[in-house]
């Protein structure tokens, strides 16, 4: 069924979209875990083997994640070094805050590096750095490090999101447009670096799925609206329209909170149910929202959710949707009524390397262009976080 168009809200004449013009991603080195012995290698290393209940929960659980392996900072040797990391009793935020001061940027680094070197132009041509990050405890934060280590021009300016948790790739993007496309000239780059090794503990009852979902890995883009410069390349996906949502009266069912043991989360067991509940309407207002680039010579208008009744017509697009959790892909399939393969990317990102928080969706969008198939001209992003926030933004692959 083809998406029909029924007059798009605000055309707006000469209006440039913000495009991303370089991608790249990257995870710690050192540790591949395999789901499949995750649970028997957490209780030995954090001596809980006297838990056994416990343990066989975590069996299940990351039985039924969808993951099927996950990368890791954190080696056996540095826990046996630093007790502290999974004993509650010890106070531990110093050891954590010292560790991820390095290597959250530097991780980051590796991301950003890849994604420069496919935009195309030196990097002292990056005017806008936008961080997000879970890990962000001290100042100077983690993007000037980050920006040090590229060797970014002292007037690069630098905006850090902290604690945005999941949805922190999905704000970061969208603020990135918003500076692209309002600073002539301007090149931003998104740099989503996430570690666990802030929030690692022994397991107990109030972490344990955290412990079966989260991993490590950094996630870099490079933004900028036109006119393009010499040596850029072609613009990968055009980002349209963005909006974020908070769901009403669901502050109690995502969290973080920073502890002298390092960041606790909390992840309510509804929280699958309550995003697909509300992703609906979230994709359709950021569709409304969508504005025609009448500059395109011909280009068709965005598809319009005003002239059909959402259900089906969804499967006309493509998906890059923050794989939080095996449900929420789920239930997001089932309301939207997808087939199959419209989530197959998240899938992929989902069992090759968990949730790697706000990082997750930039390997979404890298995994979705490197596809096989030629994607539709135009699709959906969904991220999701503590709030519960939502962002969507429509994008469109340039023909
Ligand atoms: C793999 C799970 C855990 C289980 O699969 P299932 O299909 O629901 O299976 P079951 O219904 O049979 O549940 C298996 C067990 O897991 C338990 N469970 C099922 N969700 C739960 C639950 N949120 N609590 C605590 N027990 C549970 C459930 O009660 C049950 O326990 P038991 O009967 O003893 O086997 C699945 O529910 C799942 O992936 N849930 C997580 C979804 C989720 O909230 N994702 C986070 C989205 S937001 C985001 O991406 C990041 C936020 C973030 C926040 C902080 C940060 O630092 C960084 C990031």
């Amino acid at each position: 069924m083809a998406m029909g168009s029924c007059g798009t809200s605000g055309g707006m004449a000469g209006r440039r979209h913000a495009a991303m013009l370089g991608i790249g991603t990257a995870n710690p080195t050192g540790v591949l875990v395999p789901q499949d012995v995750f649970a028997e290698n957490l209780f030995r290393v954090t001596n809980s083997d006297h838990l056994p209940e416990l343990k066989e929960k975590l069996r299940r659980i990351c039985e039924k994640s969808g993951i099927e392996r996950r990368h890791f900072h954190l080696t056996e040797e540095t826990l046996a070094a630093h007790p502290e990391l999974f004993d509650r009793e010890l106070p531990s935020l110093d050891t954590r805050v010292d560790m991820t001061a390095d290597a959250v940027p530097k991780l980051a680094q590796c991301a950003a590096a890849k994604a420069i070197a496919e935009w195309g132009r030196p990097t002292a041509d990056i005017t806008h750095l936008v961080f997000s990050t879970y890990s962000a405890c001290q100042a100077p934060t983690a993007d000037l490090r980050l920006a040090t280590l590229l060797g970014l021009r002292p007037t690069v300016s630098r905006t850090m999101l902290s604690l945005h948790g999941c949805y922190g790739g999905g704000r970061a993007l969208s603020l990135a447009k918003e500076l692209a496309e309002n600073n002539r000239g301007a090149r931003v780059l998104v740099a989503c670096s996430e570690m666990t090794l802030v929030c690692f503990g022994a397991p107990d009852g109030g972490n344990i799925v955290g412990h079966a979902l989260f991993g490590d890995g950094a996630g870099a883009v490079v933004i900028g609206a036109g006119p393009f410069l010499d040596g850029e390349r072609r613009p990968i996906f055009e980002m349209v329209s963005a909006t974020q949502t908070t769901i009403p009266r669901t502050e109690h069912a995502l969290g973080m909170r920073v502890s002298g043991g390092g960041v606790d989360f909390h992840l309510a067991i509804q929280v699958p149910t309550l995003v697909g509940q509300n992703v609906e309407q979230c994709l359709l207002d950021a569709f409304r929202s969508a504005i025609v680039d009448d500059d395109d010579g011909g280009a068709a208008p965005p598809p319009s959710p005003c002239s059909g009744n959402g259900n089906g017509r969804w499967n006309d697009l493509f998906w890059a949707v923050h794989p939080g959790g095996r449900p929420i892909l789920d239930n997001i399939n089932k309301v939207l009524m997808l087939e199959p393969e419209k989530l197959a990317a998240s899938r992929h990102v989902l069992r090759e390397y968990g949730n790697m928080s706000g990082a997750t969706i930039v390997f979404v969008l890298d995994e979705l262009r490197r596809g096989r198939s030629p994607l539709p001209e135009w699709g959906a992003l969904l991220a999701f976080g503590p709030g519960i926030t939502i962002e969507a933004m429509v994008l469109r692959c340039p023909r």
